[in-house]
């Protein structure tokens, strides 16, 4: 069995909350537990939250479900990229996967709605990461 953490981004609640259930629903087709989800107000707030669920013997791995979307400065692309920066080296750090449930930046909301399966594919990878990484 695989034991996951969610970490879901309440910014943008509308989309990812279907991102979050589509999650949910695609760790139940794999066989895995989703055993405990951390909210947090925003993409850039993540790593907190992430590195508490890591330090957690019950958890393989973290999945950070999220959804940054364009404004009319580069206030996106900061947030997406310093919490992907982080989320790597929190993995790294812990030795246990932290996958990328996080679509944008430079995305619209029509194309974040098209990209909700961001999540799903998150989820995929946390899986597939804990079983090979057990020689499974
Ligand atoms: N613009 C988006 C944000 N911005 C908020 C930050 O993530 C953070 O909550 C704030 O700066 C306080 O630390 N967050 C998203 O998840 N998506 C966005 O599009
Ligand atoms: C779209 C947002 O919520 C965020 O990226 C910030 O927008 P802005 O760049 O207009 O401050």
């Amino acid at each position: 069995m695989t034991r996951l953490g969610f970490v879901v981004s309440e910014f943008n609640r509308d989309i990812t909350y279907q991102m979050e259930l589509l999650g949910r629903e695609h760790a139940r087709f794999l066989g895995a537990e989703v055993v405990q989800t951390i909210m947090v107000p925003g993409v850039y707030d993540m790593p907190l939250a992430v590195r508490k669920l890591l330090k957690s013997d019950e958890i393989d791995a973290v999945v950070a479900i999220g959804c940054v979307i364009q404004g009319e400065t580069a206030h996106d692309e900061i947030v997406a990229q310093h919490a992907a920066r982080k989320l790597m080296d929190l993995s790294l750090e812990f030795d246990k996967p932290v996958t990328l449930g996080i679509s944008g930046p430079r995305m619209s909301r029509p194309d974040a709605h098209k990209r909700v399966d961001y999540a799903k594919r998150a989820v995929e990878a946390a899986v597939k990461l804990v079983r090979r990484l057990r020689g499974e």
